[in-house]
């Protein structure tokens, strides 16, 4: 048994990723951010305050005929960009990409905080982290993936994201077509709820790589690619204009500059994100200053491997082998 989704961009800086969910009988179709960040699949429900929820698609229990409250169960979550959402919780059936999972924790937000109630394009959350990073009390629920995995023909998915083209998140199975080059495995690190790695190097504009290693999270739920400053100083030295932006809180640079390609070496192959990449969008409409793809970690305390790394990849997230492979693209 597999599962096939498609997945867009929301917008023409990728900012974040729609995937299409079905909960429910009859199926309701919510637009939801597959986030390998975290842990909890929640949603803008009926019970979702009606100013919160304007503008957003919501999930109705009442008009589930397999919904089933979780009696005293209740959720809180805040996220790295301060974004936070709680609720209750229901039981449901919920199906991606064809596959089902009969009965899945869906945490309803009855509290959503202001970043969540503006993204009007998304109506919710479904982790793909482990386990561990569920905050349903008094007992934690398990991802719609942990739920799926003992019934797809392989316990693991893959995410191909890509730049302003719609990609995919497969279940069960690799479509090696969707690389160019091999898959390269390491461990992968779930103890805090992530898909953490390390990287064995990296190098600027296809140098030979280095043997500095980069502990991070393949994160699909986080836009950038957020490393430590050193790694961070080491690129934009290369970039004649870049230079750090107070309003903006990162490193801006001519919209024009030919930006060098960013490569890291993990599971004895090289993944290079190319430098069109890492110049992610105009600051604002119009202008010809271009914000970038890869900025500091320093004041999150953990690098994160976000979109703009993954979409220069096929990235494996198996967790019957506890490993991370990259492929590519
Ligand atoms: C807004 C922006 C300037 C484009 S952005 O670059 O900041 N992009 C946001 C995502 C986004 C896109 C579009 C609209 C709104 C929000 C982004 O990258 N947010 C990261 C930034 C970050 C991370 N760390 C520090 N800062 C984040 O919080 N990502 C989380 C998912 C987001 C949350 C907001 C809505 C979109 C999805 C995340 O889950 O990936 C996470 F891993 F960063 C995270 O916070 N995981 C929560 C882990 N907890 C630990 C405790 O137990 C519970 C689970």
């Amino acid at each position: 048994q597999t599962g096939s989704a498609n997945t867009n961009p929301s917008d023409s800086a990728d900012d974040e990723y729609i995937t299409n969910v079905s909960i429910g009988t009859p199926a309701q179709v919510l637009p939801l951010d597959f986030d390998t960040g975290s842990s909890d699949l929640w949603v803008f429900s009926s019970e979702t305050p009606k100013s919160s929820a304007s503008g957003h698609v919501t999930y109705s229990p009442s008009k589930s005929s397999t919904a089933k409250k979780l009696s005293g169960a209740s959720w809180s979550i805040t996220y790295g960009d301060h974004s936070s959402s709680s609720g209750d919780v229901y039981t449901d059936k919920v199906t991606v990409g064809g596959f089902s999972v009969s009965s899945q924790a869906v945490e309803s937000a009855t509290k959503v905080s202001t970043q969540f109630v503006q993204d009007t394009v998304i109506s919710g959350l479904l982790g793909l982290g482990f386990d561990v990073g569920n905050t349903v009390k008094p007992r934690a629920q398990k991802t719609w993936f942990s739920n799926a995995a003992n019934s797809l023909a392989q316990p693991l998915f893959t995410a191909d994201l890509k730049h302003q083209q719609t990609g995919s998140y497969n279940f069960g199975f690799i479509d090696t077509t969707l690389a160019k080059g091999p898959i390269g495995y390491t461990p992968a690190d779930g103890s805090e709820g992530y898909w953490g790695f390390t990287a064995t190097g990296y190098s600027v504009g296809g140098a030979k790589l280095n043997r500095n290693s980069i502990t991070g999270i393949a994160d699909t739920g986080t836009t950038l690619l957020l490393l430590d400053d050193d790694v961070v100083n080491a690129y934009y030295n290369n970039v004649e204009s870049a230079q750090y932006d107070d309003s903006q809180q990162g490193v801006v640079f001519d919209c024009s500059e030919d930006l060098p390609s960013f490569s890291f070496g993990v599971g004895g192959t090289t993944i290079t994100i190319p430098g069109s990449l890492i110049n992610l969008t105009p600051v604002s409409d119009g202008s010809s200053t271009c914000f970038g793809g890869l900025q500091s970690s320093a004041d999150i305390g953990i690098n994160i491997f976000g979109d703009v790394a993954l979409k220069a990849a096929l990235v494996v997230f198996d967790l019957g082998n506890e490993r991370l492979g990259w492929a590519q693209k």
